[in-house]
């Protein structure tokens, strides 16, 4: 026995990390409402005099990370462009999502939360039964995993349901989902604006909702969102897709954004049609959620950092006059 006084224990502060959706309202108001894609499309390698194969990928991803890492809200990578490398260019997007979480100011913190880098929305919209969705989010929204960004877009085709174990990760570690609700290609509506009809009703099938008779698919998916985010603030951090070429969907099928309180990735700016003038009109009084993306229409400025950094800035001052003026 020393008589020394025992070492006081010290309990574990528990540090929960901060919640995606006020991360990212911090960089929109930093940024601009701007999320550039990473779409490294075959076409765009060789205008950027750059090979398609893992190579150009990397090469190509890099740059896009170096020119605008610390100047925009958000890096939404495609997955698809690197799945079709194979193994490998799933690893160039392990390296373009641990390359975005250091750019910038300060760098980040390696964790994917509490992040100071810029943040990652990683574009693979997956979905499948829960069992499976459990793996998908582990490989997604987990600490630690090299896919991890801070966001993951999901498909609730499967029913809304078989997101949980997304929605459970992603709350558990500070990520965010945005999940499909009106997707920006054309061919969306059959299933989005589709109308519910309750069970026993004609048509309904024995497996039918009875609580949702005459609402949209698209209605039905924002207002599950609404209630995982009801009391966020700024934001609540279960987003949806909203496409910014979709015109009067929001209105035709009956679907509340201001009640979702969540951000609203708008997709179709630029390369598919959208401007000014449709980001200013589609979203009603919950513009100020929305976050603009672009892919194709700032990325076909490059390989020069500086033509990539001008055109983003157009892009991210359209999108403030649109959404924020
Ligand atoms: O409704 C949706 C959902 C996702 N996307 C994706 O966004 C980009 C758009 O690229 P652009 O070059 O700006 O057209 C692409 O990765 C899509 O898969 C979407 O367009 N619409």
């Amino acid at each position: 026995m020393t008589g020394a006084e025992p070492a006081p224990v010290v309990e574990p502060v528990e540090t929960r990390p901060e919640p995606f959706g006020a991360r990212l309202a911090a960089a929109m108001d930093e940024h601009g409402p701007l999320c550039v894609g990473i779409d490294p499309h075959a076409a765009l390698l060789r205008a950027w005099g750059l090979p398609d194969d893992v190579d150009g990928l990397r090469e190509f991803s890099l740059r896009v990370v170096d020119a605008l890492g610390g100047r925009v809200a958000a890096f939404k990578p495609q997955s698809a462009f690197y799945e079709r490398h194979g193994s490998r260019g799933l690893a160039v997007l392990e390296e373009v999502i641990a390359a975005a979480r250091a750019a910038g100011p300060g760098g980040g913190s390696g964790s994917g939360t509490g992040s100071t880098g810029t943040l990652t929305i990683v574009d693979a919209k997956r979905g499948d039964i829960g069992s499976t969705m459990g793996a998908y989010a582990q490989a997604f929204l987990a600490d630690g995993s090299p896919l991890a960004g801070d966001a993951l877009t999901v498909s609730p085709y499967l029913g809304f349901g078989s997101l949980e174990p997304a929605v459970e990760l992603a709350a558990a570690t500070g990520r965010g989902l945005f999940v499909l609700c009106l997707t920006s290609n054309k061919e969306g509506f059959e299933v989005q604006h589709a109308v519910q009809r309750a069970a026993g009703a004609p048509g309904s099938g024995d497996r039918a909702d009875g609580g949702h008779d005459g609402v949209s698919v698209a209605a039905l998916m924002a207002a599950h969102a609404a209630v995982l985010n009801a009391g966020a603030e700024p934001m609540g951090s279960v987003g949806l897709v909203v496409g910014a070429t979709i015109g009067d969907a929001v209105g035709a099928t009956g679907t509340d954004l201001v009640a979702v309180n969540g951000p609203l990735l708008a997709p179709g700016v630029g390369a598919q049609g959208a401007g000014e003038r449709e980001l200013a009109t589609t979203f009603g009084d919950a513009r100020r959620n929305v976050l603009a993306s672009s892919s194709r229409a700032v990325l076909a400025a490059g390989p020069d950092p500086e033509a990539l950094v001008s055109a983003a800035r157009a892009a991210a001052r359209e999108a403030t006059q649109a959404l924020r003026d």
